[in-house]
C-alpha cells in the first residue's frame, strides 16, 4: 500500500529540516507520496496538520522551531496541545520534529540537531507504521543528538 506522508513546516524556522526528512521518507520508502504545507509559525501547524488529514494522509511530520523565550515557549506548549488532540481526534499519528533555539551552543550545533532530529524521525515514522518499531523500545534513541544506549543490570 502506497503511503502518504504529511509534511508541516514553517518560515519561523531557521533550518529546512522538511526537506532532510523527505529524503530519508524516499530512501526508505521510494513509493512514499509527500503532501506539504508551510504556514508562518508553530501555532499555525495544528489547521495545516488537519488539512492533510482531511485530504488522507496516512500519518503527519511538523517540523517546528521554538525561539528562547518564555513567550516562545508557552506558543510551543499551547499549539502541541493541538496536534495532540488532533491525533486522538483523527486517530492519526503527528510526529513532532521541534527544535529549541536553546537546545545549542551555536548555530552550527543547532544545525546539525535539526537534520539529525529531521532524518531519525522520519525513519522512525516509516518504522512504526510498518508496525518494526517495537524491536527498538528501551534502546536509549535520541533525536538530535547521538543515542544514548539502554541501561542493563
Ligand atoms: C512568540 C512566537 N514564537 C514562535 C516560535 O517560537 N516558533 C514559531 O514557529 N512561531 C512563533 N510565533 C508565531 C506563531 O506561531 C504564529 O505563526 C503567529 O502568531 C501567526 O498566527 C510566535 C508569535
Amino acid at each position: 500500500m502506497t503511503l502518504r506522508v504529511g509534511i508541516v513546516d514553517t518560515t519561523f524556522a531557521r533550518v529546512d529540516m522538511a526537506r532532510y526528512a523527505i529524503e530519508e521518507l524516499r530512501n526508505n520508502d521510494p513509493s512514499v507520496v509527500i503532501e506539504r504545507i508551510t504556514v508562518p509559525g508553530f501555532k499555525n501547524t495544528p489547521w495545516a496538520a488537519k488539512q492533510l488529514i482531511n485530504r488522507g494522509v496516512d500519518a503527519v511530520m511538523v517540523f517546528g522551531w521554538i525561539g528562547p523565550s518564555l513567550t516562545d515557549k508557552i506558543t510551543y506548549a499551547v499549539a502541541s496541545m493541538g496536534l495532540i488532540m488532533l491525533q486522538i481526534e483523527y486517530d492519526k499519528p503527528i510526529i513532532d520534529v521541534t527544535v529549541h533555539e536553546d537546545e545549542a551552543r551555536d548555530e552550527r550545533e543547532l544545525f546539525d540537531i535539526a537534520v539529525d532530529r529531521s532524518r531519525k524521525h522520519a525513519r522512525n515514522l516509516i518504522l512504526m507504521l510498518r508496525g518494526e518499531l517495537t524491536k527498538w523500545a528501551g534502546m536509549g534513541l535520541r533525536q538530535g543528538r547521538p543515542d544514548v544506549g539502554p541501561i542493563i543490570r
